[in-house]
């Protein structure tokens, strides 16, 4: 265990506008497959993660709570990022639901605080009116330290060219599906481009991506698994990611990558990779620039 804590100890960051740095990988915590206790104290623990990913959509903000708690990682030492759900999109809504997520999770402030996902639902205002209404009391949010970064999610480039208009803090980060068959290019280097800092959801696309022959090919090549060799990918193309697993052994192993680099003409390959399967939310572009 000692050895994957030196390795992580290593872990890459990357800066925020604002300096702050942003560990590159990080757990995931999404509802969709279940919660477990044990894979996120031992994520901390004995993997070294500092970086953990949820939002009140996923309903264990206060789980993680006691996981924190039992992990025994000093509060100063962690990457926590929540998420505004859609139900709260408004400004007095936004600041209440923040206080709430801090109060779940046991904190008194949030490293990275990201709005969901760009359509709000009100009957009676248009999204561009509600997610500038949501982004100032956002922008209140960090002006009063409860959040010391804030961001977006799930933004294509036409949200982010409208929240430009209504705001005068440029989200720090915008979080997107982000794996070998989904690559946002044109996203990421727009969202370079105006100071924002791209992170990657979904990286391993739910395991839709370990049965791709390029993948698997791969991963015998540099003797890792599927999973490896897509966190790997994403680091070395400087972007934040977040896998989850409910299993301890499968935290270790997304963890165990970076003691390995793939060679640039293998980065390339996943680069142009032709995606042999769609993955989730359909409702977006698919993209693989
Ligand atoms: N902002 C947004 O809209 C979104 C944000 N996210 C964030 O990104 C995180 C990651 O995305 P997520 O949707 O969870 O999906 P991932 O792409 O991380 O895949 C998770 C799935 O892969 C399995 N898995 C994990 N590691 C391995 C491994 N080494 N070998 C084989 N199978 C593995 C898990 O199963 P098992 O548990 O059985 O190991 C689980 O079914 C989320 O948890 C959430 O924090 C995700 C989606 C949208
Ligand atoms: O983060 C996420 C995980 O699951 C949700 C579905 O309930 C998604 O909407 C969301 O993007």
């Amino acid at each position: 265990m000692a050895a994957t804590w030196t390795r992580l100890a290593k872990c890459p960051t990357v800066a925020l506008a604002n300096g702050l740095q942003v560990p590159i990988l990080g757990l995931g915590t999404s509802h969709q497959g279940g919660y477990s206790h044990r894979a996120v104290v031992y994520a901390l623990r004995e993997c070294g993660i500092r970086h953990i990913d949820t939002a009140k959509r996923y309903g264990c903000e206060s789980d993680l709570q006691e996981a924190i708690r039992e992990s025994g990682i000093e509060r100063q030492e962690l990457w926590i990022t929540s998420k505004l759900w859609i139900t709260d999109y408004g400004y007095q809504t936004t600041k209440q639901a923040c206080l709430e997520s801090c109060r779940r999770l046991g904190v008194d402030y949030l490293d990275l605080y990201l709005i969901h996902w760009p359509d709000g639902r009100s009957p009676t205002t248009s999204s561009q009116e509600i997610r500038a209404e949501t982004w100032r009391a956002m922008e209140e949010l960090y002006d009063e330290g409860v959040c010391r970064a804030i961001g977006v999610s799930n933004f294509l480039i036409s949200h982010l060219e409208q929240l430009k208009e209504d705001c005068s803090i440029v989200p720090h980060v915008n979080q997107v599906e982000y794996h070998p068959f989904q690559r946002p290019q044109e996203l990421v280097d727009y969202c370079q481009s105006q100071g924002i800092v791209f992170e990657g959801h979904c990286p391993l696309a739910k395991g839709a991506v370990f049965t791709d022959p390029t993948i698997t090919e791969l991963a015998k090549k540099y003797r890792r698994t599927p999973a490896q060799i897509c966190i790997r990918w994403s680091i070395q193309n400087g972007i934040i990611t977040i896998p989850k697993s409910t299993k301890e052994e499968r935290v270790l192993e997304n963890c165990q990558v970076f003691d390995f680099c793939l060679e640039q003409q293998d980065q390339d390959l996943l680069n142009h990779l032709t995606p042999t399967r769609r993955m989730i939310h359909l409702t977006y572009p698919l993209w693989n620039g």
